[in-house]
């Protein structure tokens, strides 16, 4: 049984062949996610898969089209909590159409490189701090 709202979230790298750098997004609201970072992403919507509702929100707030590639894998059959309510599916992606812009939820868009360090200088949504560990896992694995 599932209890939790699903939301869905894209790691965009720059290529899922050879990644280098990740695509951070800065929200707007609520306040108290304003300037916080994140996957950009959203609620799946009644009728959707998670891969359809991914698609749509990344279309909707960044203008572009992606192909998948590997999840995220979280510890949850939902992914990975958020808080009481949610919890979050992962996928790298790559863009296959456009230019990643900040349309809608977002003030700013970063590109990132795939480092721990840097990474981590960003002030994340805190529950996005293991997300952000286990990307780099997956991202970086041969
Ligand atoms: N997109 C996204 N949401 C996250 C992340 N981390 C995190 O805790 N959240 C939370 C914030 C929100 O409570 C919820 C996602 O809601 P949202 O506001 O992005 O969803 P949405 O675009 O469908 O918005 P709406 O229709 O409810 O206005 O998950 C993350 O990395 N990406």
């Amino acid at each position: 049984m599932s209890e939790l709202k699903q939301v869905v979230g894209a790691a965009l790298v720059d290529s899922l062949a050879a990644p280098t750098k990740l695509l951070a997004a800065r929200r707007t609201a609520p306040e108290q996610y304003a300037g916080m970072w994140e996957f950009p992403g959203g609620k799946v919507e009644p009728g959707e898969t998670c891969e359809e509702g991914l698609h749509r929100e990344l279309h909707e707030e960044l203008g572009v089209r992606v192909r998948l590639g590997a999840e995220v894998p979280g510890p949850g059959i939902q992914g990975w909590p958020l808080n009481a309510k949610a919890a979050m599916r992962v996928w790298l992606a790559e863009v296959t159409e456009g230019i990643p812009a900040p349309l809608e939820d977002h003030d700013e868009l970063r590109w990132v490189a795939l480092d721990p360090r840097e990474l981590k200088s960003l002030s994340w949504i805190p529950a996005d701090l293991p997300i952000v560990e286990a990307m780099l896992d997956t991202a970086l694995r041969p």
